[in-house]
């Protein structure tokens, strides 16, 4: 019987999952297919699925609303499609790898148990869009795929590197011990991916790559990589800091939300048994962003609109990118290989980044514009102009391959 691994991905509007197949001791699992199911934030919700020369792109589906939902929807479409023949029963399944963004202090990929369960479901309300998220599809595989084995692989792993002054907020630092109040930083498993596939690219050991990697998806953030190692990443505490997203505001006066709203302390109604979520925490992470802006959490549609107030979000993004970008060169001393974009917007959104590097320009990046706007299809490509002091990149990203990367190298036995 074949071993198949499923590497899932709970991003906030999205879930994806790639289906592998471990072929022996020491060597790579090849990958079987890949399916996404997309615009949680956004419906219409869609599928998307190729496994070899089959596709299936962007077909509208019904009656999801979850992530949980979404994947209960593809471990469905999985088993039944008859190509697909080292999987056709949930039986096949063997390992189940997840992306949890808060790990807390866990610094490597975990088997999932009772103890390290709740020790994620505890830091759930410092990644109320995610955790939960990520804990119901754990939970449902349990139920559903009982001879599976879960493991877990955090977001927030990547960032342990970041030097105690990063880290640490100016605050009671009792009160910030005792209850974990620190800067984690989100996103890592994407900015490890990126770090080793930008060393490839340039032909360099990776602990001597220096770049500025920004991840711009439904989440947006950016990261200062040190010989490959992260020393400061956007988000913080939580994945809300930083970087304005599809339906979070980024870094704001933390007392805006006391003249916003006098309920903000309070528990919002949408608080479950699971999620405990302030009202303040609501308006901040699912109801400001792109979607309070222009009515829509699509940056496709808002980069494409003459909108006034689809032209202020983007010039929003590009202004809190570029601070970043500056305030990341200064600490990498100048000594970058490369401005680097992935995720959803960094990938496909050539008019932002045209923007962010014409602004960054002063510091000695600059666009080719027809590579920019005609990317090489690969998995690093070069955007910079020939002679430009800096390089600029696209990365398409692969969180489902990183963490599954991080599983193994724990060497838990597959
Ligand atoms: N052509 C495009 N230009 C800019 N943004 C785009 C384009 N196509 C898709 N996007 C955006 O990419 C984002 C989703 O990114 P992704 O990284 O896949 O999301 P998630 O954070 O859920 O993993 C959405 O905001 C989507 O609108
Ligand atoms: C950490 C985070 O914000 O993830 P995503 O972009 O997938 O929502
Ligand atoms: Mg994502």
């Amino acid at each position: 019987m074949a071993k198949i691994i499923l590497s899932i991905n709970a991003g906030s509007s999205s879930v994806k999952v790639s289906v592998y197949k471990a072929v022996g001791e020491g060597r790579p699992p090849t990958q079987l297919a890949e399916v996404q199911v997309a615009g949680l934030t956004a419906p219409p919700v869609k599928l998307t699925y190729e496994r070899g020369s089959e596709k299936i792109k962007d077909k509208e589906l019904d009656g999801i609303t979850s992530q949980d939902d979404a994947f209960k929807y593809i471990l469905d479409h999985l088993t039944q499609d008859k190509g697909l023949a080292d999987l056709q029963n949930r039986n096949d399944i063997a390992f189940t790898c997840h992306r949890v963004v808060h790990g807390g202090s866990y610094p490597t990929a975990q088997v999932i148990n009772h103890d390290t369960y709740h020790y994620l479901e505890d830091l759930s309300d410092l990644a109320p869009l995610h955790n939960v998220r990520a804990l119901a599809i754990i939970r449902a595989c349990v139920k559903e795929l009982p001879g599976s084995k879960n493991i877990a692989y955090f977001d927030s792993s990547f960032h342990n590197t970041m030097p105690e002054c990063v880290r640490t907020y100016p605050i009671d630092q009792e009160i910030a011990k005792r209850n974990q109040l620190r800067k984690y930083g989100f996103h890592g498993i994407s900015y490890a991916f990126i770090t080793r596939a930008v060393a490839e690219f340039l032909k360099k050991p990776q602990d001597n790559v220096n770049i500025i990697a920004l991840h711009l998806g439904s989440g947006a953030s950016a990261c200062a990589v040190l010989k490959g190692k992260s020393v400061d990443n956007t988000m913080g505490l939580t994945p809300l800091a930083g970087l304005p997203g599809a339906t979070r505001s980024g870094s704001i006066d933390p007392s805006l939300v006391f003249h916003y709203t006098s309920d903000a302390g309070k528990l919002s109604q949408s608080s479950t048994k699971e999620m405990h979520l302030s009202t303040a925490e609501e308006i901040l992470n699912l109801k400001s962003g792109w979607k309070a802006l222009t009515g829509t959490t699509d940056f496709g549609k808002i980069s494409a609109s003459d909108d006034p107030q689809c032209q202020l979000a983007f010039d929003i993004l590009v202004d809190r990118i570029v601070g970043f970008v500056g305030s990341y060169y200064v600490k990498l001393e100048g000594k970058v290989d490369a401005l680097v974009f992935a995720g959803g917007i960094g990938e496909k959104g050539d008019k932002l980044r045209a923007k962010v590097v014409e602004k960054c320009q002063c510091l000695g990046f600059k666009l080719d514009e027809q590579k920019n706007s005609k990317p090489e299809d690969a998995v690093v490509a070069s955007i910079g102009a020939k002679g430009s002091k800096h390089d600029t990149l696209i990365c398409h990203t692969d969180e489902q391959v990183s963490f599954l990367r991080s599983v193994l190298a724990v060497r838990t036995r597959l």
